[in-house]
């Protein structure tokens, strides 16, 4: 049998890699993968959940049939790993920090895709972003002017908020997949 595809999505900030960092040991026990991602992003800002290449990398790679899926999005360019698709296809559960942006066409390519929208109060995630100093002040309003485009358009999906404390977050996640 197939393994499931989790997806989780969820505004810049909202604290996908958070979750999925202090969710990594509780789902490596439940047996769910966690899709390493490859992005055209300085390898310093990447870290141990992502590859960092150059974009003329990103496109021999994506022309080479590397990615399951990839997307483009903050002036950058993301791909999930082909190697998901073993993973599945040997009846292993993959999480994957997707986008909200790509949700559709991840879902033709997957139609069983079990979709998780992680959500935080908008002053919150303002906020977060800020102290996270990753990007330019511009660059983090243009993340939060993205969102506008999403608001009431997703659906079929659970959702989880993450405004409070990051180890709650985790246990009702850990508690969507186990359901
Ligand atoms: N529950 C939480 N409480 C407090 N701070 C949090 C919480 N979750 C995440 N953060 C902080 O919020 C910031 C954004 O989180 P993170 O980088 O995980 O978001 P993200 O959704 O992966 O963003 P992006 O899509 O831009 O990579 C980080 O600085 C992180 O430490
Ligand atoms: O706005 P949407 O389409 O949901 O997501 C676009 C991309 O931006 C974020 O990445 P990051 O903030 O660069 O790590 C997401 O993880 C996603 O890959």
């Amino acid at each position: 049998m197939e393994g499931r595809l989790i997806y989780l999505i969820g505004p810049s900030g909202s604290g996908k890699d958070s979750v999925l960092d202090a969710a990594r040991e509780a789902l490596a026990k439940r047996g769910v993968r966690i899709a390493r991602r490859v992005i055209t992003r300085s390898a310093e800002a990447v870290g141990e959940s992502a590859e960092a290449v150059t974009h003329d990398e990103f496109d021999r790679l994506e022309r080479a049939g590397a990615f399951a899926m990839s997307w483009r999005a903050n002036e950058l360019a993301y791909g999930i790993p082909i190697q998901i698709d073993q993973w599945l296809a040997a009846g292993e559960d993959v999480l994957v920090n997707g986008s909200r942006g790509y949700l559709e066409r991840a879902r033709q390519r997957y139609p069983d895709l079990l979709v998780v929208l992680l959500s935080v109060r908008p002053e919150v995630l303002r906020q977060r972003l800020l102290k996270r100093n990753r990007e330019t002040p511009e660059q983090i309003e243009a993340r939060l002017a993205r969102n506008a485009r999403f608001e009431d358009s997703l659906d079929e999906l659970f959702l989880l908020d993450n405004s409070g404390d990051l180890q709650e977050t985790v246990d009702k996640l850990l508690r969507i997949i186990d359901r």
